[in-house]
């Protein structure tokens, strides 16, 4: 396959005329810079030039078998040629190019993600090095297998035993009961020979929590399940349905000594623990995966976006003034306030994951010399962030839909797709509101902190009992976050407030906790925004001393839209705790409607920035060249019922039930 940038329709050629800023610098600036577009673009084009990695029948027609099978084809096809070409699978992921090729489940995304994590992260060095090139290589294929039929949320609850007998130095695991049963882990039902399996440790008797062990699951030459174990797929799923979900059991099934992982804590041949240097070290892998899902997330959104904007520009309908021609929907105001709003958050998302990262690799270098103080704080960025930009990619995507209207329902659009593969990340690695509830509390901490004198870490440090006063003026950017930042230190004040009134009033802890816990995770989400704001703002800052004025202008748009989007948002509390009033908000608004009549003019070269190329996109309506009805028609003469005239069904019901006598 060649990459021919094809003609374009004249209404996307008017659009890409207007454009005021050098496209090239947008993208190199999404991608992190000149030098990762360009790595980007030469795997891209690698990828492309394999045709066996793009699929000639969509997986909708396939049956449930040929659809997992094909996928499997494309994964191991994409690893190989990745590894032909010199690059890694972390290469085609990390520029999204991987995962847009196999986002209907890929078999292999557990073992490329948090199998190898957790040997990375969680081994000592010899099982390091036993276990890492084997994996790396594709000898062992695994996934990750934590959560159970009765359990997902609460890890400690979970039942599964690994009961350590040192009369042969070997773990006994064992699913005790069927909500013990391993249930939900990508890749597991038939795709995966090994597994990292969290189970109950349990020496001499005492049980010392949730624990992490390599198990090997199938013969490596037969592939055929172990004794000991049962495991199957899990059945049809919202999306993804050509991964292969899977199920596990383990009768008394034993594994040596040596294969719990032991880089945190250890046990001894002879039966004793070793504690790890904190409690939640082996939560590690979930941590990585959630900060991995907001670039994730991110990506999917943006994809969503190309296409419902391009679409937006291609599409003519109803009359704005009667008798003139029919407008382009973007020309709608409030087409444009379902997408540009999340146009902006597209890029709040994508510079707030970057900071994400970057603490992420910050802590990680801490916790290799031992220190442990960062974690609490990225524990509690990463939940905030994955729950935040989950829901809003779920969210967007879902808009961008109903922006499409009816073809936006239609499998070819590709928008069902993203959006059922994203709508999962909502609940997996984490559900977001439970997530939200870990955010809560490290935010009550802080606020309690900060009443006894404390120095509170850097994201909550605006928590702080007196902040200096503002000296921004609240209409600029900076002068309306710390208007959002005062919102949300009023929000979590009042919720310590009402949690002390419980408990004095006489309810536990615990009970209060769960009284408030509606507003407990308002304050969360809205500090996770807060924060997202603050790493907005400061990017467009930093990046304008560097950029040319257009490229710096539409940043400046779209953060500002970001920022007064989420002032409207929140009205209530702002207004509620004093940090803007009336007449302010009033403003506000019509900034916020002349803003989208602004970016509108710039869309779609926006969007044509990001720089997704159609086969990734893989939608009829998104395509560079807007020509959308073609696409749509030639993708419907697909469909196995339009082989022949007259169907089976015809002759086997229709016919029958015409010729009835009823
Ligand atoms: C956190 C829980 C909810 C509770 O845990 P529990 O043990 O009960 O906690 P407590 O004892 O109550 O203690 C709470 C204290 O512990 C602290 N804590 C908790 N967790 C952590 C942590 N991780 N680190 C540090 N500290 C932690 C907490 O702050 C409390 O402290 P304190 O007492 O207040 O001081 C827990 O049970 C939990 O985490 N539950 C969620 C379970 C979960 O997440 N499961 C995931 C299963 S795996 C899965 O779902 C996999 C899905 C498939 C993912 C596929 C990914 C595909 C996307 C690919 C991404 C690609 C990257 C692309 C990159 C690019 O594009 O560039
Ligand atoms: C597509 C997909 C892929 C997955 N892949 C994997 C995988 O590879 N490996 C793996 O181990 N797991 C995997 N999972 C499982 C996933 O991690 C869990 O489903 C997730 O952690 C949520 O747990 P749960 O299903 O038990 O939900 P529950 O915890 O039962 O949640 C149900 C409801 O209860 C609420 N709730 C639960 N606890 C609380 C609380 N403390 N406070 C307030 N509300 C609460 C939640 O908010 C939610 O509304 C996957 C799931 C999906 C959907």
């Amino acid at each position: 396959m060649s990459v021919v940038v094809p003609e374009c329709c004249d209404d996307l050629k008017r659009e890409r005329g207007r454009c005021l800023f050098n496209k090239e610098e947008l993208t190199n600036i999404l991608d992190g810079g000149p030098k990762l577009t360009e790595k980007r673009r030469r795997i891209e084009k690698m990828l492309i030039n394999t045709p066996e990695l793009f699929d000639d029948v969509s997986p909708d027609y396939l049956s449930h078998e040929d659809r997992y099978s094909n996928e499997l084809r494309k994964a191991t096809q994409l690893m190989t040629t990745l590894e032909k070409n010199g690059f890694t699978y972390n290469d085609a992921v990390t520029t999204g190019t991987g995962l847009w090729l196999l986002m209907d489940g890929n078999p292999l995304s557990l073992h490329i993600s948090m199998f190898l994590d957790t040997i990375k992260g969680q081994s000592n060095p010899q099982q390091l090095q036993e276990w890492l090139p084997l994996a790396e290589k594709f000898k062992i294929i695994g996934t990750y297998a934590q959560t159970e039929l009765g359990h997902g949320t609460f890890v400690r609850g979970l039942e599964t035993t690994a009961t350590y007998d040192s009369t042969t130095k070997e773990f006994v695991l064992h699913s005790p009961t069927i909500t013990a049963t391993k249930w939900w882990p990508g890749a597991l039902g038939k795709t995966s020979n090994h597994a990292v399996v969290m189970a109950q440790l349990y020496l001499g008797g005492k049980c010392y929590g949730p624990h992490i062990f390599m198990v090997q699951l199938r013969d490596l030459e037969t592939h055929r399940t172990l004794p000991g174990i049962v495991v199957g797929e899990i059945g049809p799923r919202l999306g993804m349905n050509s991964n292969d979900n899977g199920f596990l059991q383990f009768n008394h099934h034993r594994i040596p000594l040596t294969n719990m992982f032991m880089k945190h804590s250890q046990v001894t041949e002879d039966g004793k623990y070793v504690k790890p240097l904190h409690s939640k070290l082996s939560y590690g892998t979930m941590v990585q995966t959630r900060v991995g899902i907001v670039y994730h997330a991110s990506r999917e959104l943006s994809r969503a976006l190309i296409i419902a904007i391009r679409y937006s520009a291609v599409r003519h309908q109803s009359e704005m003034v009667p008798g003139d021609p029919e407008p382009q929907i973007l020309d709608y105001q409030t087409q444009q306030y379902k997408l540009l709003p999340h146009l902006a958050s597209f890029f709040a998302l994508r510079f707030s994951a970057r900071a994400l990262l970057e603490v992420f690799i910050g802590t990680s270098a801490g916790l290799g010399s031992g220190k442990m103080n960062m974690l609490p704080e990225l524990h509690a960025l990463s939940s905030g962030l994955k729950a935040v930009a989950t829901n809003d990619a779920v969210k967007g995507t879902d808009i961008c839909r109903l922006a499409c209207g009816g073809h936006g329902y239609l499998s070819s659009s590709n928008l069902p797709r993203i959006y059922t593969a994203i709508a999962a990340g909502i609940t997996y690695e984490g559900e977001n509101t439970v997530l939200f509830l870990q955010v809560a509390r490290y935010l009550i901490k802080s606020f309690r902190a900060s009443s006894q004198g404390q120095t509170l870490p850097f994201s909550v440090s605006y928590l702080r009992v007196q902040p200096p006063s503002s000296h921004a003026p609240l209409m600029s950017d900076r002068g309306l976050v710390d208007a959002l930042g005062a919102g949300v230190r009023w929000m979590v004040g009042e919720a310590e407030r009402r949690l002390q009134q419980l408990v004095d009033s006489g309810h536990s802890p615990h009970a209060a906790w769960n009284a408030c816990s509606v507003h407990l995770v308002q304050c969360a989400d809205a500090h996770t925004r807060y924060y997202i704001c603050e790493q907005f703002v400061d990017a467009v800052s930093k990046l304008g001393e560097t950029v040319s004025s257009g490229v710096h202008e539409v940043l400046r748009q779209l953060c500002r839209l970001y920022i007064l989007h989420r002032v409207i948002q929140t009205a209530g509390i702002l207004l509620r705790c004093g940090a803007v009033d009336g007449k302010a908000l009033t403003s506000i608004e019509e900034e916020e409607c002349h803003l989208l009549a602004t970016l509108r003019i710039q869309a779609v070269s926006i969007v044509d920035a990001i720089d997704i190329k159609d086969v990734f996109l893989k939608s009829t309506l998104g395509a560079w060249d807007g020509n959308v009805y073609q696409r749509i028609y030639e993708e419907a003469q697909k469909s196995p019922l339009n082989k022949s005239d007259v169907t089976q069904g015809y002759y086997q019901y229709l016919r029958p039930l015409m010729k009835a006598n009823l």
